[in-house]
C-alpha cells in the first residue's frame, strides 16, 4: 500500500495487496426504491419474452405488490404498446419518471422518449447499452417491489451491461418448442453462472394450441424438449403457455393487463420465493 493511500482504489493504479475488487454496478437514481430485479431473457426474438415480462408484472401487481418493467429491448421495444401507453415520459432535475399503466405498473422504454413511437432507434451497441443503464441510474422508480427487465434476445452488449450494472436477483428464461432449446438454455445458464445470477426457471411459450371446438391440445410447433433440458440443468419448468389468439389480440390492443395470468402462478411463486 502506498503511503499516500486514501482507500479509493478507483483513482489509484497501484497493484497493491489491499486493492479491492471494483464493482461495475451502477447506483440507481437516489429517489428510486427498488426491491428485487428479475431479468426475462430468451435465445432469439419473437418467442414471447416481452409478453411474458408484461404478464408477470401484471400478475405481480395483482398480488398487491408494486411491479415495474424496464424495457431493455431498445431496438424492438414492445412494452408500452402491450400496456396501451403512448404518452411520453416526463422528467425534471431529479430524473426521468416512468409511465404508469392502468393498474399502476411503472414502465420505462425508449419508446416513451421518442417523438413518434414508430421512429427507428439507429444506435450502435455501446449507446444502446448506455441508454439501458440510464433507465436504472436516471429513472425514478417509486417503491417498486419487483422490477422486471425485458432483455433483448441473445447475449450481446445489452445483456452484458444489464448483468454488470444492475443487481439482478434472478433470471427467467423464455423458450418456445421450435427452438434448439438445449443450446439456448445452455447459453443462458452459462451466462448466468458467469454473472453470478441464479436462474429461477424456464417458461415455455407457444407450447400447444387448445382447439376451441373439441378442447384437444395440439403441439403446433412439434414435441417439446423442455423437460429433458430442465432436468439436465436442474431447473424447474415454471409455466407452459398455450398459443392463444386472445394474448396476441390483447397485446395488440394495449390490454395485456386484462389477460388471465393463472398459468404464470408457479412462475410468480418461484419469483416471490427469491
Ligand atoms: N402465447 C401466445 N399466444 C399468442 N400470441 C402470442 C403469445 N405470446 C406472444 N404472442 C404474440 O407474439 C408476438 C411476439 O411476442 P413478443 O413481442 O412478446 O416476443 P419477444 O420474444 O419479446 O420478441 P422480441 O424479442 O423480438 O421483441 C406479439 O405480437 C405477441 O402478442
Amino acid at each position: 500500500m502506498s503511503e499516500s493511500c486514501g482507500g479509493n482504489c478507483s483513482s489509484c493504479s497501484e497493484a497493491c495487496s489491499e486493492r479491492k475488487p471494483e464493482s461495475l454496478q451502477a447506483q440507481p437514481n437516489p429517489k428510486s426504491k427498488i426491491g428485487k430485479v428479475i431479468a426475462v431473457v430468451s435465445g432469439k426474438g419473437g418467442v414471447g419474452k416481452s409478453t411474458v415480462s408484461a404478464m408477470l408484472a401484471t400478475a405481480m401487481q395483482r398480488t398487491g405488490r408494486r411491479a415495474g418493467v424496464l424495457d431493455a429491448d431498445i431496438t424492438g421495444p414492445s412494452i408500452p404498446k402491450a400496456f396501451g401507453v403512448s404518452e411520453c415520459a416526463s422528467a425534471d432535475e431529479e430524473g426521468i419518471y416512468p409511465a404508469v399503466t392502468e393498474s399502476g405498473i411503472q414502465i420505462m422504454s425508449v419508446n416513451l422518449l421518442l417523438e413518434h413511437e414508430d421512429d427507428p432507434v439507429l444506435w450502435r451497441g455501446p449507446i444502446i447499452a448506455g441508454a439501458v443503464k440510464q433507465f436504472w441510474t436516471d429513472v425514478v422508480w417509486e417503491n417498486v417491489d419487483y422490477l422486471f427487465v425485458d432483455m433483448p434476445p441473445g447475449t450481446g452488449d445489452v445483456p452484458l451491461t444489464v448483468f454488470q450494472s444492475l443487481p439482478v436477483d434472478g433470471i427467467v428464461i423464455v423458450t418456445s418448442p421450435q427452438e434448439l432449446v438445449s443450446m439456448i438454455v445452455a447459453k443462458a445458464v452459462r451466462m448466468a453462472e458467469m454473472m453470478h445470477v441464479p436462474v429461477i426457471g424456464l417458461v415455455e411459450n407457444y407450447s400447444y394450441f387448445r382447439c376451441p371446438d373439441c378442447g384437444k391440445c395440439h403441439q403446433i410447433f412439434g414435441k417439446s424438449h423442455l423437460d429433458e433440458t430442465a432436468q439436465a440443468y436442474h431447473l424447474p419448468v415454471l409455466a407452459r403457455l398455450p398459443i392463444d389468439p386472445a394474448v396476441a389480440e390483447a397485446c395488440d390492443a394495449g390490454r395485456v393487463e386484462s389477460l388471465d395470468t393463472t398459468e404464470l402462478e408457479p412462475a410468480l411463486q418461484a419469483i416471490l420465493a427469491r
